[in-house]
């Protein structure tokens, strides 16, 4: 046991990101897990891409036991300052090509693409009137 319920910033925790030195940042508290790498039934490498962000997500995806919960104590170093962790928890959707907005500029090539036909074939038309009658 070392904690001492000091809170870390999310960057201060980032810099424990490494097999010798490897922390994580797990519902709102922090874990230095260095020794428990080799032990961990799960592996040390999904330790280590858990660092420097919130685990929470990824430790409780994978369904840890009630054993594997009472452990976390014996690693726990202090709190995470909550401030310092970017949310994500606000879901804001991709932007949309808004269709039928505003339909005025659509009516508009609606109508050009109607009418350019009608003016190259008048034109056309009005060419060969007056190229013959001269
Ligand atoms: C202090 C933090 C952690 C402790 C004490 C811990 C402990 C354990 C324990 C005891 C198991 C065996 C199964 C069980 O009892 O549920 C386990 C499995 C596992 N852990 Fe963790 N774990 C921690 C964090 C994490 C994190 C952050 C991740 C993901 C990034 C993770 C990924 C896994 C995976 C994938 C398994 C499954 C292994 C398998 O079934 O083959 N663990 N963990």
């Amino acid at each position: 046991m070392g904690g001492d319920g000091k809170v870390y910033t999310l960057s201060e925790v980032s810099e424990h990101n490494n097999a010798k030195d490897c922390w994580l940042v797990i519902s709102g508290k922090v874990y230095n897990v260095t020794k428990f790498l080799e032990d961990h039934p799960g592996g040390d490498e999904v330790l280590l891409s858990a660092t420097g962000k919130d685990a929470t997500d990824d430790f409780e995806d994978v369904g840890h036991s009630s054993s594997a919960r009472a452990m976390m104590d014996e690693f726990y170093v202090g709190d995470i300052d909550t401030e310092t962790i970017p949310s994500n928890t606000k879901y804001t959707p991709p932007k949309q090509p808004h269709y039928n907005q505003d339909k005025t500029s659509e009516f508009i090539v609606k109508l050009l693409q109607f009418l350019v036909p009608l003016i190259i074939l008048g034109v056309a038309l009005g060419i060969r009137f007056y190229t013959k009658s001269a």
